[in-house]
């Protein structure tokens, strides 16, 4: 069942209480160069649901999910101010370590990025990072990430062959795979499917819609049918600016405003 959310002042942006979010985005802003990107963003995920940023191109999403995993961090050009926090935590805090924060949110890009190493390696890659584990430990959580990325079984007769032998959405799985071997809170998916073929592409979506019994996750699409098909609440954006926020049957198929309405039917892109 979906978390019931609290109707903010605004009837057309939904927010969620603090024990029902695990991310809390709060008047954030972000500018390249002084050139605004994002403005005043006030949003809050909820936990174990798949939301959806959607919006038309250069609206800021893609920036959006980029802040939450720091990935500015290196750009001396990105200014930013406002708050996110990931269940109450600060994340641009001074105590934070960010490469604690990443293990916390994992990132999928749009083209699949496995290692070049074997199937195995690539799974084992951050936990080699992590405190000293058994190899017994390392080889079940491989498994179990593999089996919830839905690819052990293409994969476990030969794990130790090239990464790069597998196909595209192969490749993606296991990417995805990668990221849930240590054990994310988050994960952020930037138009995941974009580079698949249909079927590859389906496969995902069901992989999406799954993992939210595990985790939160945040999409990013410019399919509208993918949001719909898998999100439980849409987020759309236009011009850096949060328009609208509400459960994604609600967003689709009634939205309260004519913009949402004209991004949804195709008359803005
Ligand atoms: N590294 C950067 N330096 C300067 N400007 C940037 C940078 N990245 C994005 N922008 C600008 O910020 C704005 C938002 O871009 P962003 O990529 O976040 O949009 P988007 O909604 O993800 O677009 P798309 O759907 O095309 O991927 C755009 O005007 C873009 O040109």
């Amino acid at each position: 069942m979906l978390a019931s959310p609290h109707v903010s002042n605004a009837a057309y942006l939904t927010h969620f209480s603090a024990e029902q979010s695990c991310l809390n985005i709060e008047r954030f802003s972000l500018a390249y160069a002084g050139k605004i990107a994002l403005r005043e963003l006030t949003l809050s995920v909820p936990r174990h649901r798949v939301t959806a940023f959607i919006g038309p191109s250069g609206c800021g999403k893609s920036t959006l999910l980029r802040a939450i995993n720091r990935l500015h961090d290196l750009n001396e050009n990105a200014t930013h101010s406002g708050r996110i926090t990931i269940e109450g935590e600060d994340i641009y805090a001074d105590n934070m370590q960010v490469s604690e924060l990443r293990r916390r949110i994992g990132m999928v890009f749009q083209t699949p990025n496995p290692f070049p190493m074997s199937i195995y390696e690539n799974v084992a890659f951050g936990l080699r990072l992590q405190k000293r584990m058994s190899k017994r430990k390392r080889d079940d959580i491989i498994e179990w990430a593999l089996t919830s990325a839905a690819l052990w079984d293409e994969v476990k007769d030969r794990l130790h062959k090239s990464a790069w032998q597998l196909s595209g959405g192969q490749q993606q799985r296991l990417v995805i795979a990668r990221t849930l071997a240590v054990q994310p809170d988050i994960l952020l998916l930037d138009e995941p499917a974009s580079a698949l073929d249909p079927i590859s592409t389906l496969k995902v979506e069901e992989l999406i819609r799954n993992l939210k019994s595990q985790l939160t996750l945040i999409l990013v699409t410019h399919n509208m049918q993918q949001a719909a098909r898998v999100s439980d609440y849409t987020a759309f954006l236009h011009g850096g600016e949060l328009i609208e926020y509400g459960p994604t049957d609600q967003v689709f198929t009634n939205p309260h405003l004519q913009r949402t309405e004209d991004y949804i039917t195709g008359r803005m892109t």
